[in-house]
């Protein structure tokens, strides 16, 4: 054991081994009692006098863990070569750490059922497999001698607990789960006991691993999955809320998959309970205020809120925050906040740096969207979220979220479909959903409503539209390039400034082809129309949105006069900080063959920057062949033709791969000099320099920041490259002050490392 005096708390969770907590309904089983008595509870004289000392010093000397090992008997063999003090020792924990049961017994003579208290402990369970490794637990497979069925036991080393200071953490999880007991989503506990060195946390076996591994399984999960999960997720996050507790480390590894592949919420320990305020609503439910504020640095830097980096506090809508990054997950593979190590992942949290994956379908993006907000004021509420139109067809108020078989697990694959712009909803629908969804029974929306004045079906919509008529309006003028493109470019300020700005162009909220462009800019005569390089003319709108343009013509030339440091981003996203610049060159090939080309513009002099969007829709099916006129522009065959050209490859590569995803054309090679594989060897080429480019000024070996902190705060393990092999921990492990001056200091340094870099 080492040295630091035992807490308060430490005695108590030494002394009172932790008791039944929920029931169990079987034939044979009624837990229905959670707590039995606290008879085994020890004094601390007792404690002091107890075996823990010893024993637990001598099973703790190499590892931090204590995990049972699989075992047949283990009574037997653990019992030989004990002395007879030890021996004694755990018989005395066996008895002392047990969980009492109450169990309904069946006089086999009579028939007559009678309750006997019945103490389960080690002994009761065979050990299997390691299941999983947090960090500061193992979990373990246990197979219940008696009855045969399987359990999950969390089990946790009681020095460990102590000596890293986590006693709370395991208080806090054994109460949220107790509160949770029974709610659908949610882990169950069983039972806990403990003997000399571990607690022990019998808890629901999910067989089926945890999310991440799912998505990592498939690379991503299609829309469908996609519903079928994040409806639970949200639904289970909701339950929690609602109850008063806020999990605050909500990711895919803590979500689980119980045996139906359905969702169970687990790991509680860096949980908030909160009080239960005085409620004098008339159906006597708990009132809790989800906004209150909570200064603790808990999380996973992945999945962590920005107003935990940027303003060093949390409440309830930091869970909805990370569900908003799962959902971007679930569909992209990845988290949208992901970087070498925890530092740089901060930042590009606290600057809601992310980017859509291409193809990424648009009725979640919009979801994502208005999840993934700086501000958590403007951050959808759950009521929201479930009133989206992506959740259009789940109801989440008679409980089938929970109770349909879960879909056939496939990875996302664009589609047509996908790229279609959110259906309108109209005001009513939504006010309906959220009005049967009862806005106002939950807590947090009656201390501070939120404004639904705009649905984010409606957003979307104006934003869609808008967009293409904004582009309409614009190209129907005069298209001018650089400082001159005053209508055309704009300076854009996250999804909400650009929505504004595109607002302002079109006031109306649904799209009417502007069937006058056709007749304006028609015909090759167009081109010469153009005061510059860049040349695009329309032929027709097609259908209620699309808006086909024939001949979009980037010439390379024009291309690196406009974008000096163009290179083959294929992303899309919203501006990707809060400088209020648009930094991203994005192409954008949508399976409606909706392409849009965003290329910046850097006024070196002015130090501003423009933005130039172009767009055109061509349907796939009417996609005849695609020919590489030359390694700088693609000709694409429909009825109409489209010629892109561009000086990067890999972006005509991209746009060829993309389409032929869907039409499986087979591009001709025009030139036969041009082979495949020489498109390959450039894109590989390519995405090496590209990579190179992208990487983050190289640290000084003494200056390295590993895990987000200077070097020499990390143990050793993490010093030898592990880092990027592990799952992403939790960072539970350090005190908020502690924290902030370990982000100050690498702030700091890393700041002096890119000055003298450049
Ligand atoms: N009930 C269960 N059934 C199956 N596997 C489980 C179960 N509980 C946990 N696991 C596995 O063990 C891993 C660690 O569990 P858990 O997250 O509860 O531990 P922790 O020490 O609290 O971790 P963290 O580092 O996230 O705080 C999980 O990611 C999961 O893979």
């Amino acid at each position: 054991m080492g040295n630091r005096s035992l807490t308060e708390a430490d005695h108590a969770l030494l002394s009172k081994p932790l008791v039944p907590t929920v029931s169990e309904h079987t034939q044979t089983q009624d837990y229905s009692r959670s707590f039995l008595d606290d008879s085994n509870t020890q004094s601390a004289s007792e404690l002091h006098g107890s075996p823990q000392g010893q024993f637990g010093d001598k099973a703790l000397t190499n590892t931090n863990r204590f995990i049972p090992l699989a075992n047949n008997n283990p009574g037997m063999q653990h019992e030989m070569g004990l002395d007879p003090s030890m021996r004694r020792r755990r018989e005395e924990w066996a008895e002392r750490g047990a969980a009492k049961i109450i169990k309904d017994v069946v006089d086999p003579t009579t028939g007559e059922l009678t309750k006997h208290v019945v103490k389960m402990g080690i002994k009761d369970f065979k050990f299997g497999e390691q299941l999983g490794d947090g960090s500061y637990s193992s979990v373990v497979l246990a197979t219940a001698r008696e009855s045969g069925k399987k359990y999950a036991v969390k089990v946790l080393s009681k020095e460990y607990l102590i000596r890293q200071k986590k006693v709370k953490y395991v208080t806090v999880e054994k109460l949220a789960l107790q509160k949770l007991n029974g709610t659908k989503g949610i882990i169950r506990l069983f039972f806990t006991f403990q003997d000399e060195a571990s607690l022990y946390f019998l808890l629901e076996y999910a067989p089926h691993g945890d999310f991440l591994g799912l998505i990592k399984k498939y690379g991503s999960l299609n829309e469908i999955c996609a519903r079928y999960y994040a409806s639970q997720i949200i639904d289970a996050v909701d339950s929690l809320h609602s109850i008063g507790i806020i999990h605050r480390d909500i990711k895919p590894e803590n979500i689980l998959l119980d045996k139906d592949m359905k969702v169970k919420l687990t790991d509680f320990g860096t949980a908030k309970i909160l009080p239960e305020q005085p409620s004098n609503a008339a159906d006597g439910k708990p009132c809790f205020d989800l906004y209150a504020k909570s200064k603790s640095f808990v999380g996973t830097a992945e999945y962590v809120s920005p107003e935990l980096l940027n303003d060093s506090y949390t409440d309830s809508r930091c869970d909805i925050w990370a569900f908003g990054c799962i959902l971007y997950q679930m569909l992209a593979g990845k988290p949208p906040f992901k970087a070498a190590n925890e530092y740089l992942t901060f930042q590009k949290v606290m600057k809601i740096q992310y980017a859509f994956t291409a193809g990424f379908p648009q009725i979640v993006k919009d979801l994502v969207k208005k999840l993934l907000v700086r501000d958590p004021n403007d951050r959808l509420a759950i009521e929201q979220i479930k009133a989206h139109v992506f959740f259009d067809k789940i109801n989440f108020e008679d409980g089938s979220v929970w109770d349909g078989d879960p879909p056939e697990i496939q990875s996302y694959k664009i589609s047509a479909e996908a790229m279609k712009p959110p259906p309108k909803v109209s005001e009513n629908d939504t006010t309906s959903k959220l009005g049967n969804l009862q806005l106002s029974s939950r807590s947090h929306l009656d201390n501070t409503p939120q404004e639904p004045a705009m649905t984010s079906q409606d957003q979307s919509v104006i934003s869609m539209t808008a967009a293409t008529a904004a582009f309409n309006k614009e190209y129907t003028g005069q298209p001018k390039m650089g400082n001159k493109l005053s209508t055309f470019s704009r300076s854009v300020s996250g999804n909400i400034g650009r929505e504004k700005a595109q607002r302002k162009v079109s006031n109306d909220h649904t799209y009417v082809p502007p069937t006058s462009v056709s007749t304006t800019l028609k015909g090759k005569d167009n081109r010469s129309r153009s005061s510059d390089n860049l040349r695009s003319y329309l032929l027709q709108n097609m259908g209620e949105h699309a808006l086909l343009m024939k001949d979009v013509e980037i010439s390379a030339q024009n291309l690196e006069s406009v974008v000096p440091d163009y290179r083959s981003s294929i992303d899309v996203g919203p501006p990707t900080d809060n400088s209020r610049k648009f930094h991203k060159r994005v192409l954008v090939i949508t399976n409606l063959g909706r392409a849009l080309v965003f290329t910046k513009e850097r006024a070196l002099k002015m130090r501003k920057e423009n933005e130039l969007e172009l767009q055109f829709e061509l349907k796939l099916n009417e996609v005849e062949r695609m020919i590489y006129r030359n390694d700088q522009l693609l000709e694409i065959d429909a009825p109409k033709t489209i010629f892109i050209r561009c000086k990067e490859r890999s972006v005509l590569m991209k746009i060829w791969k993309v389409i032929n995803s869907e039409v499986n054309v087979e591009p001709n090679v025009a030139s036969p000099k041009r082979d495949h594989k020489m498109f390959d060897k450039f894109i590989s080429q390519k995405s090496q320099n590209t990579k190179k480019k992208n990487q983050a000024p190289p640290v000084p070996e003494s200056n390295r920041l590993v895990n987000g902190l200077p070097g020499s705060c990390i143990s050793k393990a993490s010093e030898k490259g592990e880092l990027n092999t592990k799952r992403p921990t939790s960072l539970q492990t350090r005190s908020s002050s502690n924290y902030s001056k370990l982000l100050a200091k690498s702030t700091q340094m890393r700041k002096s490392i890119t000055r003298t870099n450049e």
